[in-house]
């Protein structure tokens, strides 16, 4: 398995106490195999995303990505699985202003030191994008800077990527047409996916579906 979760727990304080947020979340997600994660707001789909990712870490249980526990890792350890093996790709679109979009595009791949110009060239075709590269993010339409978003991650190689409502800023056919380019673009890479959404049509296009209700896998 590509990613393991066992038995995850988490709370936030608050000033009743601590308020539990995952209560005992476990799941597997092989290579390959795109997996969507839903459930009602504030049932805790982004706080999984966030631990699986290596942002926060959990009260107890157990994420293991290609055989190591992010949990176990020291936070140096954390980052270095965050740059080199799982890509995220937010509801904000999280570009670098000052940047170009041919060198947002091959950012986290070279901070990775697995950057390609003949590849990230294709893949800049593939996401529409070879037109659009001297620009700055602020000059593309949505849409657009999502697709550098995703290319982004994807020029990195991560063998698993985490989206968090990759759509969820775009209106309903761009959001559509850009989840069938990640889709199959992440088929292409061979990588695990795991996806937040709120969206019971875009959960469909997924090979399988995890809902949460109040913290725990319904
Ligand atoms: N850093 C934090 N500190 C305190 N409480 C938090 C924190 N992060 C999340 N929470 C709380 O945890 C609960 C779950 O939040 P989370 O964002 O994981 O839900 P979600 O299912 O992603 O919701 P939505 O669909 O609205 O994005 C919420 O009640 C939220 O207020």
């Amino acid at each position: 398995m590509l990613l393991t979760v066992e038995n995850l727990q988490k709370s936030f304080p608050s000033a009743d106490g601590p308020v539990p947020v995952l209560r005992g979340v476990s799941f597997s997600l092989a290579a390959g195999r795109t997996l969507a994660l839903t459930g009602e707001s504030g049932s805790g789909k982004s706080t999984l995303l966030h631990l699986c990712a290596g942002l926060d870490a959990p009260d107890a249980g157990r994420i293991v990505i290609e055989g190591r526990d992010i949990a176990a890792q020291s936070d140096a350890g954390r980052a270095a699985m965050r740059r080199d093996t799982v890509g995220l790709v937010f509801q904000q679109f999280n570009l670098i202003p000052s940047l170009s979009v041919a060198d947002n595009l091959s950012f986290h791949a070279r901070l990775a030191g697995r950057d390609d110009p003949d590849r990230d060239a294709a893949l800049a075709e593939r996401l529409g994008l070879a037109a659009h590269l001297a620009k700055f993010p602020e000059q593309l339409s949505g849409g657009q800077q999502q697709r550098v978003a995703i290319g982004r991650v994807l020029a990195a190689r991560p063998h698993l990527i985490l989206a968090d409502e990759p759509t969820g800023n775009l209106d309903e056919a761009t959001g559509a047409a850009v989840l069938d380019l990640m889709l199959e673009l992440v088929a292409e890479s061979g990588a695990a996916f795991l996806m937040v959404t709120h969206s019971e049509r875009l959960a469909a296009r997924l090979d399988a579906r995890l809902h949460l209700r109040a913290g725990q896998v319904e």
